[in-house]
């Protein structure tokens, strides 16, 4: 007797598409197989769409507790879950106090038990100020550890320096536990931004001057000469350019224990987008040229690449306005557009549905530990998107279940469309609504057998 069964779609696997019936019980897929039998206490008729795992965002910024004004979970996670998502991996900031030791880390755990439409794991913080906590965060079951390598825009989580960020990857490595890295050199950041802003530059193209590939690149390359050191395992998110893909693809080729991530807006957007439409793109690194554009799709083609997350980190909308777009808050919101940027540009782009499955939700949860996520096999969750893969919808300001309804995305044309995500067996966004009290659950990282990261 099963509790669901879904159907009749197409199922996105590892190794294909196939249609086929799925079995859940419990809120796990025991069968997954061509017309099985019943009974079942639930039918859910898939014919005609395609199912996928889950989208597993492993880099949000939902900002609870503290600035919940910019965003929060409950908005965040319908957010998320309405874009196909089913787990995301919070940020330690900009939650305010940032998490930075046990305490913090609980506070928003139980906001997340209290609010959360999706499943979720909660990133630790590494800064100057808190080497001494990162046994107790792992302790309290953090994934990972993030630290930033440029100026984080708030005073509160500080930047490592070097020796910080050596002695810091030594911990982690003891703790088992990755380090997610924004790889931006403070130095060339910083320096050129004095300069640019001492000669009165204030505009859009200030901006991007102020954060060209080398520092990128010069981060990125001394991030993996620490990881390679102190054998820690490297999560680089949010990277814009292909030489910093390269290296860091050369690096995993020699040994280094480091994952590669990039974000939809780096895959979508130019800097010319930027100067277009403004503060709605501000994010750092910035957004690059076509030439970029095109490196890091040939990276993600190739398999260099390994997961794709949002870098959702919105503000209220009085920090997205003013005239020095340098003062104006750096943060795209994105979370509930993953998907559908994968789906739309991914296939544009040569990506097969398996492809989009594996960047979107079974590398990320295997990398971090998260068991039972990111894949339509039986023993995991029954975390199912169900897609129709032929709609054409133009992004609404409607559409929008984010604090804020300000999207770069509004106004563009996507091909495929969510029409439910399931959460363990349960229905948690359909069509628009959400249709069930918010019952995420705290994920626990799982070790990772070292030959499997990566
Ligand atoms: N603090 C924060 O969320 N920063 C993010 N925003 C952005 O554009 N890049 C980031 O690292
Ligand atoms: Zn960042
Ligand atoms: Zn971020």
């Amino acid at each position: 007797m099963y509790d669901l069964l879904v159907r009749g779609g197409q199922v996105v696997r590892e190794g294909g598409v196939e249609q086929a019936d799925l079995g859940v019980v419990e809120g796990r897929i025991v069968d997954v197989a061509p017309e099985l039998g019943g009974p079942a206490r639930e039918e859910l008729d898939a014919r005609g769409l395609h199912v996928f795992p889950g989208a597993v965002d492993i880099h949000v910024h939902f900002n609870e507790p503290g600035r919940t004004d910019w965003e929060g979970i409950s908005t965040g996670s319908r957010a998320l879950v309405a874009g196909g998502g089913t787990v995301f991996a919070d940020m330690p900031l900009n939650s305010t106090p940032p998490v930075l030791d046990r305490a913090t880390f609980e506070a928003k755990r139980q906001a997340g038990e209290r609010e959360s439409y999706a499943d979720f794991a909660l990133w630790g913080g590494l800064t100057p100020r808190n080497m001494d906590r990162l046994p107790e965060l792992a302790g309290a079951g953090a994934v990972g550890f993030k630290a930033f390598m440029s100026h984080s825009g708030l005073e509160e989580f500080e930047s490592p320096d070097d020796y910080t960020l050596y002695e810091g990857m030594k911990a982690a490595r003891e703790l088992g536990l990755i380090v997610a890295l924004h790889a931006e050199s403070d130095s060339i950041t910083s320096g050129l931004a004095r300069r640019i802003r001492g000669e009165g530059g204030r505009g859009v193209r200030d901006y991007l001057r102020s954060r060209p590939a080398i520092a990128e690149v010069e981060a990125v390359n001394r991030a993996l000469l620490l990881a390679e050191e102190t054998e820690a395992k490297l999560h680089l998110v949010h990277l814009s350019t292909g030489r910093a893909v390269a290296l860091a693809a050369e690096a995993r080729a020699r040994g280094v224990n480091v994952s590669i991530e990039t974000c939809p807006h780096y895959l979508m957007f130019t800097g010319e987008d930027m100067e277009r439409l403004g503060a709605v793109l501000k994010c750092a690194p910035p957004l690059r040229d076509t030439a970029e554009v095109d490196a890091l799709w040939t990276a993600i083609r190739e398999g260099r690449i390994d997961t794709i997350g949002s870098d959702h980190s919105p503000s209220t909308l009085d920090l997205k306005t003013g005239e020095d777009f340098f003062s104006i808050w750096g943060g795209i919101a994105g979370v509930q557009s993953t998907l559908a940027v994968l789906l739309t540009e991914g296939r544009e782009h040569g990506l097969s549905l398996p492809d989009i499955a594996r960047l979107s939700a079974r590398t990320p949860a295997r990398r971090f530990g998260l068991a039972g996520k990111g894949r339509l096999d039986p023993g995991a969750d029954a975390d199912l998107v169900l897609v129709d893969l032929d709609t054409e919808w133009v992004h609404t300001t409607d559409d929008l279940h984010t604090r804020w309804k300000f999207s770069p995305y509004v106004g563009r044309t996507f091909r495929g469309q969510v029409r439910r995500t399931l959460l363990r067996g349960q229905t948690v966004y359909q069509d628009g609504t959400f249709p069930n009290p918010p019952q995420g659950r705290f994920l626990r990282p799982a070790p990772v057998p070292q030959e499997e990261t990566a």
